[in-house]
């Protein structure tokens, strides 16, 4: 599902975070990615999102070579995965309420009316109803922030989803939510999932395997 060849990334040339490697998660399996503060693995994440373009190396999506990042990524291929970060207010435009949130991917691609009854059964599925979905992000917590931006991520049904540590701000009870509505949603469409994080408890829990993040490389 997900190949990544030789991939270099950072942020300037001289110094890159992360340097000559590769990683892959087949159809419908589940990888861990650990490693510790710093090392370079939202980077690698965010390469896999194809939200942020390597200086070096390969990015394959079910076999076909990407060949844009950002906005230049080609939208078939971007709407097939699915990521949430770790910091929910960095990735949630303020102004909408949770229920806009959790429906935004579906109207950026022209299907809001189509997906409806989808993003209803999603805020349900993460535990969110009645008046909190006519809130906005500052009129709610975090962990209920996380629940709206993961129905978002899984909206337009991806293929791969990729959690950046999702759960480093919650407590126990919502992490768990959230890892079981994850789980449902991979029993039932066979997605693969690419997880990074530090705790290599949950990650072990979660996943097929888990990486070491090369320390230095
Ligand atoms: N936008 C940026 N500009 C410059 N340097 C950055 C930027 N984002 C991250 N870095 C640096 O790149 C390195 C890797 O950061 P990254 O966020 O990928 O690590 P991480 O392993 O995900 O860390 P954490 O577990 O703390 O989220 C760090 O040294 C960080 O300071």
């Amino acid at each position: 599902m997900l190949e990544l060849s030789h991939i270099t990334a950072g942020y300037t040339p001289r110094a890159p975070v992360v340097t000559d490697l590769s990683l892959s998660v087949a159809d419908g399996e589940a990888v861990g990615l650990l490693g510790p503060s710093g090392c370079g693995k939202s980077t690698l994440a965010r390469v896999a999102a194809l939200l942020h373009r390597p200086y070096a190396g390969d990015v394959r999506l079910a076999g076909e070579p990407v060949t844009g990042f950002r906005f230049r990524a080609p939208r078939a291929q971007r709407t097939r995965i699915g990521v949430v970060f770790q910091q929910p207010r960095l990735a949630a435009d303020p102004r909408l309420s949770l229920r806009d949130l959790i429906a935004e991917p579906a109207r950026a691609t022209g299907r809001g009316a189509e997906l409806a009854g989808r993003a209803a059964a999603l805020a349900d599925a993460v535990g969110l109803g009645g008046e909190l979905l006519g809130r906005r992000p500052h009129e709610v917590s975090d962990g209920q922030l996380q629940r709206a931006c993961l129905a978002r991520a899984l909206l337009l049904r991806p293929r791969l989803l990729i959690c950046d540590e999702m759960t480093a701000m919650l407590d126990a009870s919502t992490t768990a939510a959230l890892v079981a509505v994850v789980e449902d949603y991979r029993r039932e469409h066979g997605a693969a999932l690419l997880a990074v994080g530090h705790d290599r408890v949950l990650l072990g829990r979660w996943c097929d395997r888990v990486l070491d993040f090369p320390a230095g490389r």
